[in-house]
């Protein structure tokens, strides 16, 4: 029987998402707040996690390491770089926890590091946790389906907030892949992530990618078709970062009743087949 109110420990908690999620972990009735993590040697180790989050003293001060609160936690949620959350899969493989990773941006070498653990931890791995995007992704499908070899032009375009780190976006490559897929192509063969110069016309089956970093941009991606005569464009704008926090508590509860395996918010959402 899965935990009723699984016990989730957030690391990364004093970051954008960290601080978003503890709000969505006192929230949600159903899951219990029970530690967060900052950066070993931080000067916020100590500090009350309800505070970072800005919601006044929850009782529950930051680690600078999972040891120290190995015993407290089910399952952690994970918002950091590549090389922490790969980390952070190898403590929880070897503690017998569950874990729910947001983090994008890994390259093809720590993408197959993470899928090594597939038959050893139970794990949510997912490029965007909102429902609003993971529905959209199922549009596309149908959409690439219908128009994808049908001469229309596919391009996809993502706009973030000026501090993100990496690019094109995770969901932003996640769109392209699922569109690729459904029409028997891969981005290693036909992305295009870089125009500049005299770099001649586009061909028919490229996916091109473009992005934007400015200001305080939540997450906004568009995929558009286009063709002569018409063009259309699925977009989803977050406008809150509480919709990727919610939808990584939900990933949390449904984790904490699963058996090892790699899952993703499809598999939360009950969006697969
Ligand atoms: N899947 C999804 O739905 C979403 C995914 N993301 C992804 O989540 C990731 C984080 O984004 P965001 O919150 O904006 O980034 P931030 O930089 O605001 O947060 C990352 C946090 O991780 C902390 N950190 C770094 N190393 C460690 C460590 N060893 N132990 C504990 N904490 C550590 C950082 O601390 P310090 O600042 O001290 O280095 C920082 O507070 C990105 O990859 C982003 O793309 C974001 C939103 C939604
Ligand atoms: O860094 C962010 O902020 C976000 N990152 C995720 C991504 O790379 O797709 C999801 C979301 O759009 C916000």
């Amino acid at each position: 029987m899965p935990p009723i109110a699984p016990r989730i420990a957030i690391v990364g908690v004093a970051g954008r998402m960290g601080r978003t999620l503890v709000a969505a972990v006192e929230q949600d009735s159903n899951a219990t707040l029970a530690g967060g993590v900052v950066e070993p040697g931080s000067s916020l180790a100590g500090a009350d996690i309800g505070e970072l989050a800005g919601l006044g003293r929850r009782g529950v001060v930051a680690a600078d390491s999972l040891e120290a609160i190995v015993d407290d936690f089910d399952v952690l949620i994970d918002f950091t770089t590549p090389r922490v959350s790969l980390a952070n899969l190898a403590f929880c493989s070897a503690h017998g926890k569950r874990i729910v990773i947001g983090t994008t941006g890994l390259n093809d070498e720590q993408l197959a590091e993470l899928d090594g653990y597939r038959d050893r931890v139970p794990m949510v791995f997912a490029p965007n946790m909102s429902v609003g995007v993971n529905l959209t992704l199922k549009l596309l499908e149908t959409a690439a389906r219908a128009l994808g070899d049908e001469g229309y032009d596919i391009e996809v375009i993502e706009a973030h907030h000026r501090h993100k780190v990496d690019s094109p976006s995770g969901t932003a490559l996640k769109m392209g892949e699922v569109v690729a897929e459904s029409l028997g192509r891969t981005l290693k063969e036909h992305g295009v992530f870089t125009r500049e110069g005299q770099c001649g016309p586009r061909s028919d089956t490229e996916i091109g990618f473009a992005t934007v970093r400015a200001g305080d941009i939540v997450g906004e991606h568009t995929v558009m078709f286009a063709t002569e005569g018409e063009r259309i464009e699925i977009t989803h704008k977050a406008s809150s970062r509480m919709t990727f926090a919610k939808g990584a508590v939900r990933a949390a509860r449904w984790v904490a009743g699963q058996q090892v395996g790699r899952y993703d918010m499809q598999d939360v959402l009950g969006l697969k087949g």
